[in-house]
């Protein structure tokens, strides 16, 4: 380890973010009763430029007169390249009481776009003395978003998750796909004839991975857009567990029960990591800060990684 310690992230269940357009708030009831641990009303792309202002007037609603349970609530505000992004903040800030918890920042390019938003925030809660602060999540949705991306999560203490924005992303990066996540047709290797299939979004998945675990942020994967494919859903989410991202996603409420199963270390996971930790715990007693585990090398380090788990899924169920 480094002297300089990883810091933890905020330990909130982060498994599924369930997302719906500010302009449809019939939907609105039905994300609250969801289990998806954190909603996403969206001010951002998936509303039209003529319903933005009555989309802010219906989330406001919303946020201050529904049950949304323990569940974390975060508005998606639009982008600052926008002429809306400004008004958005002032009236969230100013009208949603104060179960509104976070706001999350789409298209985020450099770590001064956080800082402005920051600013801005900042203002109005001293402003109006609210009291408590609201944090932020960014989705990293570009060639800038991923060239910067160490320094957007270290941008501000307010910043408790970052997802990628797979649809986003492609077009900025000019990939030749319409498909948002999974697997890409025409992404592949070729082996005897036979075509093996490779993961286009790996790569910058990894890298937000690495810049959230260095600065204490929730790492999260973004949306999955073919909504009847149901297996497509569990391999995403699979590799994005894997990789150590903490959730998903879901922009169809189907999505939050697959989002939920993968995210939740199963019980077979968290016994064999619970009987590794006692296996560790008998050999450090005897001396040895290495034992076996089923046949296979188990140390200290094995140690941490069975941590990971047994946290995850006390987490999850204390919550
Ligand atoms: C995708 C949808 C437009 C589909 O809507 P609809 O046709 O109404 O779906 P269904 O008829 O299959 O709905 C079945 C029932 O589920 C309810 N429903 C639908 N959507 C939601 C929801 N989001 N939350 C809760 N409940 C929902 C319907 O009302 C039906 O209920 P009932 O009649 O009682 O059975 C729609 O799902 C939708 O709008 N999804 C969210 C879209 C969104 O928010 N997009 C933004 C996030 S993705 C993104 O921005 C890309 C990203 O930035 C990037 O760059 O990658
Ligand atoms: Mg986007």
């Amino acid at each position: 380890m480094s002297f300089r310690l990883q810091p933890a992230p905020p330990a909130r269940p982060n498994r599924c973010q369930l997302f719906g357009p500010g302009s449809r708030p019939a939907l609105f009831e039905k994300m609250a009763a969801s289990a998806a641990d954190v909603i996403n009303l969206d001010l951002e792309d998936s509303v039209a430029p003529s319903d933005k202002d009555a989309a802010r007037a219906n989330i406001i609603t919303a946020i201050n007169t529904l049950d949304w349970g323990r569940k974390t609530l975060s508005a998606r505000i639009n982008g600052l390249d926008t002429p809306w992004w400004y008004r958005d903040v002032v009236e969230l800030l100013e009208q949603a009481g104060p179960r509104l918890d976070q706001i999350m920042i789409p298209k985020v390019g450099c770590a001064a776009d956080v800082y402005a938003v920051d600013a801005l925030v900042t203002a109005i809660e001293r402003a109006k003395g609210r009291t408590k602060p609201i944090s932020f999540e960014v989705i990293i949705e570009s060639a800038a978003g991923i060239a910067h991306v160490e320094e957007i999560a270290a941008a501000s203490p307010r910043l408790h998750a970052m997802s990628l924005g797979a649809a986003d992303f492609a077009a900025s990066m000019g990939m030749q796909t319409t498909g948002i996540g999974g697997t890409q047709e025409n992404y592949y290797m070729l082996r005897e004839g036979a075509k093996h299939w490779s993961d286009p979004w790996h790569w910058a998945q990894a890298a937000i991975v690495a810049a959230c675990r260095t600065h204490g942020v929730l790492p999260v994967d973004g949306p999955f857009g073919d909504f009847s494919d149901d297996e497509g859903f569990r391999a995403q989410a699979r590799r994005s567990a894997t990789l150590g991202m903490v959730g998903k996603w879901a922009i169809h409420p189907k999505q939050v029960a697959l989002a939920n199963e993968v995210f939740t270390p199963s019980e077979a996971a968290v016994a064999d990591a619970r009987a590794i930790l006692a296996a560790m715990e008998e050999a450090k007693a005897n001396g040895q800060g290495a034992t076996t585990y089923k046949g296979k090398l188990i140390d200290i380090a094995s140690m941490k990684q069975a941590e990971v788990i047994v946290k995850q899924y006390e987490l999850i169920m204390g919550k």
